[in-house]
């Protein structure tokens, strides 16, 4: 069959739907991350979110609509995404290496209660797993949301997202899926 725009499209919408369809297949992580985050935002504490790239994108996404808001007007909930500071981000980088980018910023930032959120699509990205060991060697839980069977983040999180099948692009876009649902999860439980 010809790569045509509207084959791409169609296979892809097919790909995209059989991926969310999976995400059945881990419910109960789905469930155990869902108990983490509202117990930590109820609480006070605070997530600290990371990602490179598109998943980047994900992290600011996500505290975003905790800071600021979703779709319901409830009190702002306490987050951020350790990718948005670009100033910060640099001098890390630059004096520290960018594999510290996230680490360095968890050790300066996390308080007992807070919880670490990694989102890498192939779970292999060094920052994202030099935050995952931060977040283990200062007691804190964290969750990942990984895809392509997990790579090295795989166990190395107190829960673990791992989208089923081999697509990077899925995964980011079950991630996003993963982020509204925590969103709805929150509106509908915090005043
Ligand atoms: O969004 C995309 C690809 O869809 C890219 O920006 C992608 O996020 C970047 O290549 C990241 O550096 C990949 O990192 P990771 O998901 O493997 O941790
Ligand atoms: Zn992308």
């Amino acid at each position: 069959m010809s790569t045509t725009p509207t084959n791409l499209l169609d296979n892809s919408i097919a790909a995209t739907a059989r991926c969310i369809e999976s995400l059945k297949e881990i419910r109960a992580e789905i469930d155990r991350a869902a108990e983490l985050i509202l117990k930590t935002v109820r609480s006070g504490n605070k997530l600290l979110i990371c990602g490179n790239g598109g998943s980047a994108a994900e992290a600011q996404h996500f505290s975003t609509e905790l800071v600021g808001r979703y779709f319901k007007n409830r009190r702002s909930l306490p987050s951020v995404a350790l990718s948005s500071d670009g100033s910060l981000i640099t001098c890390i980088g630059n004096d520290y290496g960018f594999d510290a980018a996230f680490s360095r910023q968890i050790e300066g930032l996390a308080k007992p209660g807070d919880v670490v959120i990694g989102i890498t699509s192939s779970g292999n990205s060094a920052n994202i797993l030099a935050a995952l060991e931060t977040a283990k060697k200062l007691g804190l839980e964290s969750i990942s949301f990984l895809g392509r069977g997990g790579g090295k983040a795989r166990g190395m999180a107190t829960v673990d997202l791992i989208i089923p099948g081999d697509s990077g692009r899925c995964a980011q876009e079950a991630h996003l899926f993963l982020v509204h649902h925590f969103c709805d999860l929150i509106d509908a439980a915090v005043e």
